[in-house]
């Protein structure tokens, strides 16, 4: 039932908000616990058939003395030498020690305050029985000093925290989604939050792009279109993502087929342009299988399901206010636009190297379809883009609309001949279907079924490229946008003097920050950036 506190016009979150489960999350909180382990019913179908509910038995902290049922994962097979296979820690890391449930293996990726790590469920440990559905995971390990150091009160210090349960809680209610990376376990020690996730061990669509400059419309459409089935089960959930860009699209690698007769647009180099490979409808192209949606950081429920009432809006219902909450969810179609008009072409639509320009240019949507490498993209694809940057969210695709348009319905086409060809090619066995790309160190992953004897790969992609000056004004470009973005949108809540209940704290200091980074209008992206701490690649690459 939605709690209505209509004489106080309080902001209380309606029934099927993230407050009480955030409320039931802090309640757990035991401040002199060296590691607190939070009770997480289970939200969804998919989290009940993943995490049982033996998770919720035993503390983290028990797990020296556990005597469980464990099966322990067998041996990969002749993978020693692989970052993506091996089952042995490649170094000891200091925040192993804190999380004994979880060996961490190695380090994946990283965040402003967070490391992600390739782990897998202790031997012996109250998480062992995860090995069953999860052969790998994936660790984002929270660092609360990282945290804390950015902000200097403790009004803010408690806004931290309370923005990590969140990302917790709206990470578990869309976890069901086909095509969301997969919610697995939280759980906090003296100095880090850890947040376990299935592991998608291709990487990022980011760097897919970086390296093949630009996929096919197939690719595109393939990468597109599972991206709008996370984004639709979000949004039947009434919550945004807010912060869709190709680093937070993880996927799950498929075996490279090279093109038996490679087609260049008349833009392409053929000397340096990578082959993107075979397009298998259905399976996917070049090493991309599934994509999944990450990265909860900045989500927000914008609506509980059931009333449809401004989530944070009690006893303020009018129907322009519903309108205006429910075209929050609009700012993920303009993201979706934004990846969808990189990956056709390799650029993002809005670039200047300076803040005030760029910012100016997201806000009027000036963008072109830039010859020559626009020249060849079908007028389809084309209008599908404008459909979704459209400056106006009422007229912009909403994501039904986009899941009926024409473009993407294209039966993924063309290169029948191939497809079939490369259907035949697994057919006839995986060993001799395994190719050898040069910009990939292969490997052999052996699942631990070893009946199947399954073999599926993993890359190493060369890490030189993703800190490119291209590939780091494509970063910046989307950081930008979607700071824009979520700016407009309040922007637009004010102007039209809709209450403005649903800013909670955390969000208010998140906006504030986007405002700063976005207020410096006289600095370019590139002072910008040397304002941040960045890794030293990007600098010495954006030196060069
Ligand atoms: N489930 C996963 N499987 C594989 N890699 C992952 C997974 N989750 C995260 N990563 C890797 O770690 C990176 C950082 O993760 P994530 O985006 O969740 O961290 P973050 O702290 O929210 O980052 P940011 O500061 O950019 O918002 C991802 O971009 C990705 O490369």
């Amino acid at each position: 039932m939605p709690h209505e506190d209509s004489e106080t016009m309080m902001p209380v979150c309606v029934d099927g908000g993230l407050t009480p489960v955030l409320n039931a999350l802090d309640e757990k909180l035991e401040p002199d616990t060296q590691i607190t382990n939070y009770e997480l019913a289970p939200l969804n179908d998919k989290s009940l058939t993943k995490v049982p509910q033996e998770l919720e038995a035993q503390s983290v902290a028990e797990e020296a003395s556990t005597d469980s049922a464990f099966e322990a994962p067998e041996e990969d097979v002749d993978d020693s030498d692989s970052d993506w296979s091996s089952s042995t820690p490649q170094g000891l890391f200091p925040e192993q020690v804190e999380v004994p449930a979880y060996t961490l293996l190695n380090q994946i990726g990283e965040g402003a305050f967070s490391k992600v790590f390739r782990a897998v469920p202790a031997a012996g440990s109250s998480r062992a029985f995860l090995c069953k559905n999860y052969r790998q995971l994936a660790v984002k390990v929270i660092s609360k000093k990282q945290l804390n150091s950015h902000k200097n009160n403790d009004k803010s210090k408690a806004t931290t925290k309370e923005q990590v349960l969140k990302e917790v809680a709206i990470h578990r209610t869309v976890s069901a989604g086909e095509n969301v990376v997969s919610f697995v376990d939280f759980f906090e020690s003296e100095h880090y939050f850890f947040i376990v996730q299935e592991l998608l061990s291709g990487g990022e669509i980011f760097g897919e792009i970086v390296r093949l400059t630009y996929f096919s419309e197939d690719l595109s459409r393939h990468v597109i279109r599972q991206l709008a089935l996370a984004v639709r089960h979000m949004h039947s959930l009434g919550v945004a993502h807010r912060d869709i860009k190709p680093e937070n699209l993880l996927f799950d690698p498929i075996e490279f087929i090279p093109s038996p007769r490679r087609v260049f647009r008349k833009s392409d180099d053929p000397k340096t342009k990578e082959d993107e490979g075979v397009f298998r409808p259905g399976v996917g192209g070049g090493v991309i299988g599934t994509v999944k949606l990450a990265d909860f950081g900045l989500s927000k429920q914008i609506y509980a399901t059931n009333t449809k009432t401004p989530c944070g809006t009690v006893g303020y219902t009018a129907p322009e206010v519903v309108k205006d909450e429910r075209y929050s969810t609009q700012v993920d179609m303009w993201g979706i636009g934004c990846v969808l008009y990189t990956m056709l072409c390799g650029f993002p639509p809005f670039y200047d190297e300076k803040i005030d320009v760029l910012t100016e240019k997201i806000s009027r949507g000036e963008y072109t379809f830039l010859r020559p490498w626009w020249d060849e993209i079908s007028d389809g694809a084309k209008y599908a883009v404008r459909r979704l940057l459209e400056v106006d969210p009422g007229k912009r695709y909403d994501i039904e609309e986009f899941l009926a348009d024409p473009w993407l319905n294209n039966c993924d086409s063309l290169r029948t001949q191939e497809a079939a060809a490369a259907a035949a090619q697994a057919d006839a066995g995986v060993d001799s279907k395994l190719k050898k790309h040069k910009n990939y160190s292969m490997e052999n992953v052996h699942t631990s079924n070893k009946k199947k004897k399954h073999v599926h790969r993993a890359f190493k992609r060369d890490s030189s490229l993703l800190y490119s000056p291209a590939a780091v004004a494509m970063r910046d470009a989307f950081e930008v946008n979607n700071a824009v973005q979520r700016k407009e949108q309040v922007t637009r809540h004010t102007s039209t003097g809709v209450k403005l209940a649903l800013l909670e704290e955390n969000e208010e200091a998140s906006l504030e920050n986007d405002m700063f980074q976005l207020s410096i209008n006289s600095s370019t992206i590139l002072n910008r950036r040397k304002k941040r701490e960045v890794p030293i690649a990007v600098e010495a690459a954006v030196g060069e």
